[in-house]
């Protein structure tokens, strides 16, 4: 049973408090989307309210990529979005950091800095071990409680996830406590029961249909994005150079296991029937019997999603993650938004991802019955599994 916020007795109290602001940052280093912030203002905002000393904790990014950035940022824009006071310190453990906790005064908000600048944070522990490395052992003392409410890095073992909560009270935030309730009992949702996988993390794609087509959590499975043509690929659809190999990149080893997939579930998983390229600056659409085609296929086709559109307006409960196409170019976001708005017509439905997010923002498209903050986290929990940082609050 995890202990929540009700439980929790923050007046004077200074609390830790795991969000998961990772966010897509701008050529310039600025935030180009702040939905992740804007997540968290509940829990922030009520434990500020409560006279908590909030002292917030989060990464961004991952070692040696362009978004692995200081939360300086985050913080200006929290400061913005919460009725309380937000400081910024570029430190994350320490007594610099220990300092900063003690001295922080109730009600106000303190963001330290990415948990990943230190090489233990980008590390799996078991919760007792996270409990000793310098970031954990470091801040600790200077801390009452931990609350979680990272829920989308709720599949990560790592330091700042799992340690605390070994050594200080740990609660789960107002935004973990919500997708718990939305997502961890999928079994008992309306049947049948649809998942449509889109986006660009095949990999990841390619288990999770594995795992609930294996469990029977899933009836059909419904592919599109890269993940489409991938099974396209692997059904023995020439799809065409270009595709080939964003396929092959995108797949690698987890090709073979579409295959397989195929072969034991072919009548539960659904392949595009159409798919959409650029041709002289137009979208052009192509029916799956007449490819190769040289152009990447971008985006599924209208016939597909008419066909999608049919199962899903029959539909129990539908889980999506990931946009059907190249959502970026408004050419090749036609087919997310019919399909998504399709999904709609299921009795209840769920969505997840990062960049599914910001699709549907984008395309302006709201009224599911759970828009999930993570991707990944989502995922292992549709996918029947536990979370390690929701085990290490229990
Ligand atoms: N047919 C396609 N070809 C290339 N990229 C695609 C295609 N369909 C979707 N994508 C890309 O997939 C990316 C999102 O995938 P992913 O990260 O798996 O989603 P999420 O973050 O929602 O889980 C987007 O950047 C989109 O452009
Ligand atoms: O963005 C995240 O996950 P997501 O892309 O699965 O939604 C989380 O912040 C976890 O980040 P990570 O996948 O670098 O551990």
């Amino acid at each position: 049973m995890v202990r929540t916020l009700d439980d929790f007795d923050a007046a004077n109290a200074a609390v830790g408090v795991r969000v998961d602001i990772n966010s897509p940052i701008a050529a310039d280093g600025s935030l180009a989307d702040d939905t992740r912030l804007r997540a968290h203002v509940d829990t922030l905002g009520e434990l500020a309210a409560r006279d908590a000393r909030v002292v917030v904790l989060a990464h961004q990014g991952r070692p040696g990529g362009d978004d692995f950035t200081t939360l300086a940022a985050h913080a200006a824009r929290l400061d913005d979005l919460l009725d309380a006071p937000v400081d910024y310190l570029d430190a994350t453990f320490g007594s610099t950091a220990r300092d900063a906790v003690d001295a922080l005064e109730p009600g106000r908000v303190l963001v330290l800095e990415n948990t990943r600048f230190y090489s233990e944070e980008v590390m799996s522990f078991p919760p007792e071990v996270a409990a000793e490395t310098h970031l954990v052992a470091g801040l600790s003392p200077a801390l009452d409680a931990y609350v979680n409410d990272a829920f989308a890095a709720a599949h990560r073992s790592q330091p700042s996830l799992v340690g605390f909560p070994a050594v200080v009270p740990g609660y789960a935030g107002r935004v973990m406590e919500r997708e718990l309730d939305a997502l961890g009992d999928i079994g008992s949702t309306p049947t049948p029961r649809v998942y449509v996988l889109g986006g660009a993390k095949v990999d990841d794609s390619i288990d999770v249909a594995s795992s609930v087509l294996d469990s029977g959590l899933a009836d059909t499975v419904l592919t599109c994005g890269v993940v489409g043509n991938t099974f396209l690929h692997a059904s023995g659809v020439e799809l065409g150079a270009e595709s080939t190999n964003v396929v092959k990149d995108r797949a690698g080893e987890a090709l073979t296991r579409a295959e397989r997939l195929l072969e034991e579930y072919g009548d539960r998983i659904r392949v595009p029937v159409d798919v959409a390229v650029e041709r002289d600056g137009e979208r052009v659409e192509i029916p799956v019997e007449d490819l190769p085609t040289t152009e990447p296929a971008m985006d599924v086709g209208s016939e597909t999603v008419g066909v999608y559109g049919d199962l899903l307006a029959d539909t129990g409960t539908a889980i999506l993650n990931g946009p059907a196409g190249v959502f970026e170019m408004d050419v090749f976001a036609v087919g997310t938004r019919e399909l998504y708005r399709a999904a709609q017509a299921a009795e209840y439905t769920v969505v997840g991802g990062g960049d599914t997010a910001s699709a549907l923002r984008q395309l302006g498209l709201s009224g599911f019955d759970h828009v999930s903050t993570g991707g990944g986290a989502a995922l292992t929990l549709l996918t029947g599994e536990s979370l390690p940082a929701v085990e290490a609050l229990s």
